[in-house]
């Protein structure tokens, strides 16, 4: 495999991508880019200044969040094979995963000048000196348009809302199944339809379709079509 190849995942919300991601990271040896962890983050930033009644920055102001994602201090620390996420120095790799941060996060990320604002430090998850699976919605697309091998991961809406419902049920947290299916219908409509960056397959991706396939069953066929492109 080459140093500096990229294999870019992008797909809906709950398709299982970071779940695909992080096991071929594992397997192949490279870098990973939680692409979404940005928006997260960025959007976390913007509510935390809405908490400081001074100067807050709201979810509909385009120029002030991309001030704010210009100048977010961000930092991804491998531990104890987990990446720690922080913010301003703070641990916030629990806080950025809640429902709020996850809304807040797509509405951030309609906006061209925020988007601008994060990509270089996206791309630069490449520069490690190994290869980078890169994870997100507009990975093959827009950030890395001339990665090596690009799939795209999807599965029906009512398949991944079950999978978020198993989910929060395994951490103890009791959901609610169609509250969870209309939050990520919303979201997809989100992603969908922004003018900028739609979530969509990049020409040349490999089309995935999870809702019959097992998590091993889909690390598979990516291995397979990566090693197919790499011969
Ligand atoms: N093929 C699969 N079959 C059943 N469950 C799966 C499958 N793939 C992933 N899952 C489970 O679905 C849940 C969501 O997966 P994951 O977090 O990887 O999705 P995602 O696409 O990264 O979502 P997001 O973009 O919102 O972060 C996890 O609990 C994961 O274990
Ligand atoms: N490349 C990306 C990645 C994410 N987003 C937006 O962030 C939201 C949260 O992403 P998760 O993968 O962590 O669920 C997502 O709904 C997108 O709106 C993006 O625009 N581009």
């Amino acid at each position: 495999m080459m140093t500096n190849m990229v294999i870019t995942v992008d797909g809906p919300s709950g398709a299982g991508k970071g779940t695909l991601c992080y096991a071929l990271a594992e397997k192949l040896g490279f870098a990973l880019l939680d692409s979404g962890a940005i928006y997260r983050v960025t959007a976390l930033a913007a509510l935390k200044t809405q908490e400081q009644s001074k100067s807050a920055v709201k979810l509909d102001d385009e120029f002030a969040l991309a001030e704010l994602a210009r100048n977010l201090k961000i930092q991804f620390l491998p531990t104890n094979g987990e990446v720690q996420i922080l913010l301003n120095g703070e641990n916030v790799s629990r806080k950025i995963r809640t429902q709020e941060v996850a809304d807040a996060a797509s509405k951030i990320a309609v906006f061209p000048a925020v988007r601008a604002a994060l990509l270089r430090l996206q791309q630069d998850f490449s520069k490690q000196g190994k290869g980078l699976i890169a994870d997100g919605r507009d990975m093959g697309t827009v950030v890395f348009p001339n990665a090596q091998v690009k799939l795209f991961l999807d599965a029906s809406a009512e398949e991944r809302a079950k999978r978020r419902y198993k989910q929060l049920q395994s951490k103890g947290i009791d959901g609610n199944f169609a509250q969870i299916l209309a939050e990520i219908k919303e979201r997809d409509f989100r992603d969908r339809n922004r003018p900028i960056a739609p979530l969509k397959p990049a020409d040349d991706a490999l089309l995935l379709d999870s809702t019959e396939l097992s998590i091993e069953e889909v690390i598979a066929r990516a291995l397979k079509y990566i090693e197919s492109k790499t011969a």
